[in-house]
């Protein structure tokens, strides 16, 4: 296996919220990154997003670089075929399986069979995920927390097949990104996601229900249990339709008491994400 001092180059599958944070991080702690998304509009909005974010991190004398520098590491593209030169890739494309299988087997194809294809999934199995590779040993969970750049947290996903020398890889490279791990076991939502899922649903269900006011539930929720983000902001920040793809599995896999909420899939419907569409929960500029 490709050992983390022989990384040079990091792909990364998807360019949209957690795609660009990855590629961000990644270029931040050194790396050269190549980012791929399925349309050139993805790929350029990723790579805006990353020069607006290092732009505020450098206002805030948080990086060791000048941005210039640090965004110089990165180049986007559309042509998977470019991730043949990655020594470790980590994808963040849309929750969906088959999307992801395809993702993975192709990826199999294209790059060196001794390289760490990581998935970034907040629910599905990276056991099924992995076997659409030749490698599953070599398959592991990186679940990044959102905003890449700003959380300290990432949870290590072990697949059924993957490998203990990919493990201890996986947990070195997000330390070498500055991020603290934890491990959870290929379970539906993993640690974070099997608590967090119902507690926003549950918040959701609380305001449809008219417990308490949109505005109440959320600050019920931060200044009586002390979270940054009461459970309808935080899904505004996540992104409705993320929110809804974790629940439908967490659902399917555990039961009836992960039901998404009925106002979460009718917002979901309507096509209003959250903060990446301008309305969720609440408006945004
Ligand atoms: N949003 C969050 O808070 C959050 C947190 C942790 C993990 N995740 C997980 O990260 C992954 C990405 O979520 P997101 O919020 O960044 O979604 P997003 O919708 O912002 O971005 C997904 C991107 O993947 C691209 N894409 C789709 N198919 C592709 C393909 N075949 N090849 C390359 N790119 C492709 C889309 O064009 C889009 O730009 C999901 O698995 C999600 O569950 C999300």
């Amino acid at each position: 296996m490709r050992e983390l001092s022989a990384v040079e180059t990091v792909g990364v599958v998807g360019a949209g919220t957690m795609g660009h944070g990855i590629a961000q991080v990644a270029a931040t702690a050194g790396y050269d990154v190549t980012m791929r998304d399925v349309e050139s509009e993805y790929v350029d909005r990723g790579l805006e997003g990353i020069a607006s974010s290092l732009d505020r991190l450098a206002a805030k004398d948080a990086l060791a670089e000048d941005p210039e520098t640090i965004r110089s590491r990165i180049s986007g593209t559309t042509d998977l075929a470019v991730l043949a030169d990655a020594d470790l890739v980590v994808e963040a494309v849309i929750e969906d399986l088959e999307v992801k299988r395809e993702v993975f087997a192709d990826l199999a194809s294209v790059t060196d069979d001794d390289i760490v294809l990581a998935t970034n999934t907040s629910t599905l199995s990276v056991t099924s995920i992995a076997s659409a590779t030749d490698r599953a040993d070599r398959v592991v969970g990186l679940h990044f927390m959102n905003p890449v750049p700003v959380m300290e947290g990432v949870e290590v996903v072990v697949g059924e097949r993957t490998a203990d020398e990919t493990v201890v890889f996986a947990h070195a490279f997000a330390t070498d990104l500055g991020k603290e791990t934890w491990e959870s076991d290929d379970k539906p939502g993993f640690v974070t996601n099997r608590i967090l899922m119902p507690w926003i649903n549950e918040g959701i269900r609380a305001y449809d229900e008219g417990v308490a006011t949109r505005d109440d539930v959320d600050r019920g929720m931060r200044l009586g249990t002390n979270v940054p983000m009461g459970p309808l902001e935080l899904a505004d920040h996540i992104g409705l339709d993320v929110v809804l793809d974790a629940s439908e599995t967490l659902h399917e896999e555990l039961g009836d008491r992960y039901k998404p909420a009925y106002l979460l899939k009718r917002k979901v419907a309507a096509g209003d994400l959250g903060k990446k569409t301008g309305e969720g929960f609440y408006a945004y500029e």
